[in-house]
């Protein structure tokens, strides 16, 4: 290997070492964007993050090759748009339900703290739960009940990961995770073969994701010339575990950081309220009008850039490559921190740092210098794919919220913004004022 002066590019690459391997951390959009973009195939998803990620579901995120290829088109059909559009009665439930439970709550009084952060993540939880499972939504929300004390588990593991074999010994965690990780699996395959019954009695009702999976599924397979479905049940399983994981907490932060932005700027929170009011007035937000929120996708991009939910993504060289000028041996690990991409002055300008919604006002491409450097989705093949389903809970949450209400920091909020999965609020016990909205 050559010395680590030979690793740094224009001063927006820089070597460091981070456990066994060397690690390239990569700070300059366009080599960003060439590494995501995977045009030659020679990155791949950094092999020790994908151990760590199959302990919790082995589905997308963790598939390589033909597999991916095959699981990831039946997916994106299942988060298209236009399917989406048919779940959107079960977004708007929930977050119907969340303002009927905040009102309740407030009884007679017009000021309430609220702790969002919880309420966000039971939110989010409730949305994967009755969008992926429809009518057998009671199911779902147990699943979510496990599969969210397996993430906070695995945060617990990954701290002692670093003991070889420590995950094998029978301690109380590891014990745990696995009786979970059993519960969950018989409660999704009891849900995958009620519907597999019903869909061949042909009353199922295929608008939730599960069905919408299933149908394309088999699809899938008839054009291929299969008289084996492309996923089993197996496939089906890992997937619905990984949408809890994916889904649930990383939406759950951008609502949770879009109440703090619109706290500390109540313009930003009138004009938003006001726009939404235009389009719905008090009536339940539809899909047709969910397009024509300018204001309110310009406030979540904002948002997305200042807090990327995910922070830093990896990739590893799986052969010899080229990059900038500089050819890395295999093996060579990439970090790319999305944070510090969207926090470059040199991008998008000495304001960097102030909440601007209106950078956004021309789209996305004109946001930043030059080229487009926002990717708090990713970027290429493994694009997140459920960024459709994610914006669309966002806006359709904030929405009925500011609908019904208006919002201040609480004089015990402490801002601090702490990377654990995801970019959380530190003091978890996270206190908003609610008061009902005069309009
Ligand atoms: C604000 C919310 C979200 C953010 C910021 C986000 C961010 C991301 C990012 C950065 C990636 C790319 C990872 C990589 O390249 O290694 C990703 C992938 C993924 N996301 Fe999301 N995500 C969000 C919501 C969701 C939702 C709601 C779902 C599903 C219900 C979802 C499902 C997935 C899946 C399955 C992948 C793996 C794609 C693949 O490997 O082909 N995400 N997400």
């Amino acid at each position: 290997m050559r010395n680590h002066r030979d690793y740094c590019i224009a001063g927006k690459v820089a070597l460091t070492w981070f456990g066994p391997e060397p690690r390239v951390v990569v700070a300059d959009p366009r080599l960003f964007r060439e590494i995501l973009s995977n045009k030659q195939g020679q990155f791949g998803k950094q092999r020790s993050i994908l151990r760590i990620e199959r302990l919790l579901a082995n589905g997308l995120t963790t598939h390589q090759g033909d597999k991916w290829v095959a699981h990831r088109r039946i997916i994106n059909h299942a988060f298209h748009l236009e399917k989406l559009k048919r779940m959107l009665p079960a977004f708007a439930e929930c977050s119907s339900e969340l303002v009927r439970r905040w009102g309740d709550s407030m009884g007679q009084s017009d000021v309430q703290e609220i702790d969002v952060w919880p309420e966000f993540q039971n939110l989010t939880g409730d949305v994967i739960s009755r969008v992926a499972f429809g009518s057998s939504f009671g199911e779902g929300r147990k699943i979510f009940q496990l599969q969210s004390e397996q993430a906070q588990n695995a945060v617990k593991m990954a701290n002692v990961m670093y003991i070889p074999g420590y995950r094998f010994l029978p301690t109380k965690l590891n014990t745990r995770m696995k009786a979970n990780a059993r519960e969950v699996e018989l409660l999704l395959k009891g849900v995958i073969t009620k519907r597999e019954r019903a869909m061949k009695d042909g009353h199922a009702d295929n608008d939730d994701l599960l069905g919408v999976m299933m149908e394309s599924n088999i699809e899938e397979s008839q054009e291929a010339g299969s008289s084996m479905p492309t996923m089993t049940t197996d496939d089906i399983v890992g997937e619905l575990k990984l949408f809890y994981f994916a889904g649930m907490e990383t939406t759950a932060v951008l609502l949770t950081w879009a109440m703090v932005l619109l706290s500390m700027h109540p313009e930003w929170q009138d004009r938003a309220r006001e726009e939404v009011l235009r389009v719905f007035g008090k009536n339940q937000p539809d899909s047709e009008g969910i397009n024509r929120l300018k204001v309110v996708t310009m406030i979540l991009y904002e948002v997305l850039r200042l807090y990327p939910p995910i922070l830093l993504l990896g990739r590893e060289a799986y052969k010899e490559t080229e990059l900038g000028g500089v050819t890395y041996p295999a093996g060579v690990t990439f970090a790319l921190p999305i944070v510090c991409i969207h926090h470059d002055p040199d991008v998008w300008g000495e304001d960097v740092d102030e909440f601007k919604p209106e950078r956004f006002a021309e789209g996305i491409a004109g946001a930043s210098k030059n080229s487009p450097a926002f990717f708090p989705f990713g970027r290429g093949p493994r694009i997140c794919v459920g960024q459709n389903f994610a914006l669309l809970e966002a806006k359709m949450g904030l929405s009925v919220i500011l609908q019904h209400f208006m919002f201040e920091l609480s004089p015990s909020y402490t801002h601090s913004p702490c990377p654990v999965s995801t970019l959380q609020p530190q003091h978890g016990s996270h206190r908003l004022s609610s008061r009902n909205s005069k309009n």
